[in-house]
């Protein structure tokens, strides 16, 4: 049964699948497993949300690059056991190559800087809004697909960057108005991590799988780290003296553990001192928890959080002293984040501050006779070159006009009419204030 065009315009969830099953020529209308259509309502709130990263993109002086959403699948491999390396959307392209469909940004940021060269200057300052994939077995119901802004600087290596790019979070969450008692900013330092292993002598080469363990402190069982840790090989004392330390809130504390001359806890001071100056220090607090779950991070890390406690980390980055030479190039100090499309709407959501964005038009154009339908072409062609967004509509009665004006949110109906025209006028109706006038056609703007 092929739906005929006269059938409903869009179809539920169980008439689509109803149709399927009753062997329809109907094809699966749903998009892919795990990934989303954009309706024009999503759309418009997409593009907003999009708009906005952009806005704080353009004021932090970054500039836009992208890249494609197919890479090489070496660019992605690592050994320190990450969720994001294992749930890789991976495949084997005609060519016979090892490609995947991006899971992060970062990686392609570092490749082109790479690429580039010489001919980049530094510092540089590059950010990117991107589709990110994970192949992940569907029995979680998770999306495959995110949106992702990205906001790397690339040749600085003091902790002035990863002050530049907390600010750039703060902006963007006061633009969407968002304030500091929805969200906080947790801060800390793999140097911490570091300073700790030493303290028990761990070997350098566990470093990262142990910040890619415990990353998942609060996601799983404290039985469960200590076991991946110990399976590490690293002693139970350790483990202890670990927990204990990542435990810990206050900087000053830390400082007392790990002492005033350890680079975790100079470069944490001087961070929490600039964020005074930015005037963003109540959106911060430090976390010894936080160590972010990239394998590459190398020193500050940062995660957004929903006070509430009711979301998952809102956007996260941190500092990558070392991708480069992962690549086989120079070593770039850089740090970035990535702040992805969906927790951040439903935080929106939650504290009502969706906002109203409904279609919008300028004006409506509409012959009252079809002998008019040139005349109305014409009218409409002369508006949209001065830049206004027209709707032309003929075949249509003139209750059904009303309606639509209403739905598409016009501003502004303009009837061509017979006797109107002979004047060489049209009828110009003020959908707000319901006002209605005859205009000369060459005075009509
Ligand atoms: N890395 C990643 C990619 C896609 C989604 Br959805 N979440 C995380």
């Amino acid at each position: 049964r092929v739906l005929s065009s006269s059938s409903s315009p869009t179809l539920t969830q169980e008439e689509a699948d109803e149709a399927v099953g009753k062997g329809s020529s109907l094809i699966d209308v749903n998009p892919p497993r795990g990934t989303r259509d954009f309706p024009p309502d999503d759309m418009r709130l997409r593009n907003w949300l999009f708009q906005n990263f952009r806005e704080v993109s353009r004021i932090l002086s970054f500039e836009e690059v992208d890249f494609p959403v197919l890479e090489l699948e070496a660019l992605f491999i690592r050994k320190a056991g990450e969720e994001i390396t294992q749930q890789l959307y991976n495949f084997e392209d005609k060519g016979g190559r090892r490609v995947v469909l991006r899971p992060e940004i970062t990686p392609s940021l570092a490749r082109l800087v790479i690429k580039q060269g010489k001919s980049v200057s530094l510092p540089l300052k590059w950010f990117t809004i991107g589709q990110c994939w994970r192949y992940e077995r569907m029995t979680r119901g998770r999306r495959r697909e995110h949106y992702q802004w990205n906001m790397d600087i690339f040749g600085v290596s003091k902790v002035r960057g990863e002050a530049e790019l907390i600010q750039a979070i703060v902006l963007l969450f006061e633009r969407l108005g968002i304030n500091s008692s929805d969200v906080g900013i947790r801060v800390s330092s793999r140097k911490v991590l570091q300073a700790v292993l030493q303290m028990y002598a761990i070997p350098d080469n566990l470093f990262t799988q142990v910040c890619v363990i415990v990353d998942k402190l609060g996601k799983i069982t404290r039985e469960e780290i200590e076991k991946e840790l110990l399976s590490l090989g690293v002693s139970i004392q350790a483990v202890n003296g670990i927990i204990e330390v990542l435990s810990l809130k206050s900087l000053s504390k830390l400082e007392e553990v790990l002492g005033s001359e350890e680079e975790a806890v100079s470069e944490l001071k001087k961070l929490f001192s600039l964020a005074e100056s930015y005037g963003y220090a109540d959106w911060i607090c430090f976390d010894a928890s936080v160590v972010r779950g990239l394998a590459y991070y190398t020193g500050i890390v940062f995660e957004a959080f929903d006070r509430e406690g009711k979301l998952r980390a809102i956007c996260g980055g941190g500092r990558y002293d070392r991708l480069l030479s992962t690549f086989g190039s120079e070593d770039i100090p850089a740090c970035g984040f990535g702040f992805g499309d969906a927790v951040i709407v439903e935080l929106l959501k939650d504290k009502g501050l969706l906002p109203d964005l409904a279609h919008r038009v300028d004006d409506i154009v509409f012959p009252l006779d079809e002998v008019l339908d040139g005349t109305a072409s014409r009218i409409a062609s002369s508006l949209r070159k001065k830049g206004r967004s027209v709707d032309l509509v003929e075949d249509k009665r003139l209750k059904w006009v009303f309606k639509h004006a209403e739905r598409i949110g016009a501003s502004r109906l303009i009837l061509v009419g017979n006797s109107e025209w002979e004047r060489g006028a049209v009828r110009v109706k003020n959908l707000s204030t319901r006002e209605e006038f005859e205009v000369k056609i060459d005075e009509l703007v």
